[in-house]
């Protein structure tokens, strides 16, 4: 269990962390989501102790603070952050960083091997990764992390230049992370993606944590708020309106227009169903607003 206690972080007199306060569970992915240069990588400095706070304090299983270096030492081998392909040495293979890393962390051997089954790099783990793709490199740092097995493991932009598949494959892994007690905490930019994975989604926006969306557990898959169009023109939306006069009814940056249902029995959903056919609208949802609805209106909504 990873806590942050009051942290605040200024840069050149402005605020990127105002005093933040929050609790990360073994067994839990966390989510983190705001525009470029908000303050995630501070974030995850503050929590490697990278950057010093200029307020707070990051506390571990309740009792490690970095108040020492024998501190920091013990906090590094239970809190890791993914290496970045910056960090990688071209010279060697792939497996060579990978034994590196296991020897640092002196976590199991076996893991070297699984890892990179699951990754699938068998192929290229042998060849210098100087002769690897993007996507490959990326592979390796996210090896590289699962193979020093650490209690935290930090990750900034996990999906960075890979395809879809293995968008897939480690969004799979993080889960099994997960259920094996680990805390994940994953900054990206890949909102359906970390939607379908993420148990705790936070919003950094001046220098807070917003908690937007707890998916699980106790996510209610049947609540429905929303009803969520892709469609809608203005002339359809403006007649809309005057079937249906109470309702808040709002389109994003996105392009997607969100009727508010909260407050809706069946029947008169059904009455909003019914109009959206009758008016051709096809592309429609009924449920919650996604994580990208949440992201254009915290940050594009003019
Ligand atoms: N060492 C530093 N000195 C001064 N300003 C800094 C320093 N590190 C970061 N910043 C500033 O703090 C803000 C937050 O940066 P940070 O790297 O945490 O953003 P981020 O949310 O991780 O962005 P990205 O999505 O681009 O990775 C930016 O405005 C950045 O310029």
């Amino acid at each position: 269990m990873i806590e942050l206690k009051n942290i605040g972080v200024q840069f050149s007199g402005r605020d990127i962390l105002k005093d933040v306060s929050v609790m990360f569970n073994p067994g839990e992915i966390i989510g983190l989501v705001a525009p470029n240069g908000t303050g995630k990588s501070t974030l995850m400095n503050v929590i490697m102790n990278y950057i010093n706070p200029n307020n707070g304090k990051v506390i571990l299983n309740h009792e490690l603070e970095y108040t020492n270096k024998k501190n920091e030492v013990k906090i590094h081998q239970l809190v890791s952050m993914m290496p970045d392909q910056s960090d990688l040495y071209n010279q060697i293979s792939g497996k060579e960083h990978l034994k590196i890393y296991s020897s640092m962390w002196n976590s199991n051997r076996k893991l070297i091997e699984s890892t990179i089954k699951e990754l699938g790099m068998k192929s290229y783990i042998k060849k210098n990764t100087g002769t690897y793709s993007l996507g490959m490199r990326q592979r390796l740092c996210f090896a590289m992390q699962i193979v020093s097995d650490t209690q935290v493991m930090l990750m900034d932009e996990v999906m960075n230049g890979l395809d879809p598949t293995h968008v897939e494959l480690i969004s799979q892994i993080l889960v099994k992370k997960k259920s094996e007690g680990k805390t994940v905490i994953v900054a990206s930019h890949l909102l359906e993606n970390l939607e379908k994975y993420a148990d705790r989604i936070f919003f950094m926006k001046n220098g807070e944590l917003i908690l937007v969306n707890a998916v699980s557990p106790g996510f209610d898959e049947r609540e429905i708020t929303t009803v969520r169009v892709t469609d809608l023109t203005d002339k359809i939306k403006e007649k809309f309106s005057k079937e249906f006069p109470e309702r808040n009814v709002r389109t994003l940056s996105n392009g997607v227009t969100l009727i508010d249902v909260r407050e809706y029995d069946s029947g008169r959903l059904g009455k909003v169903v019914e109009f959206l056919k009758e008016n051709q609208i096809k592309e429609f949802s009924i449920g919650k607003e996604a994580l990208t609805d949440l992201y254009s209106m915290y940050y594009q909504e003019r």
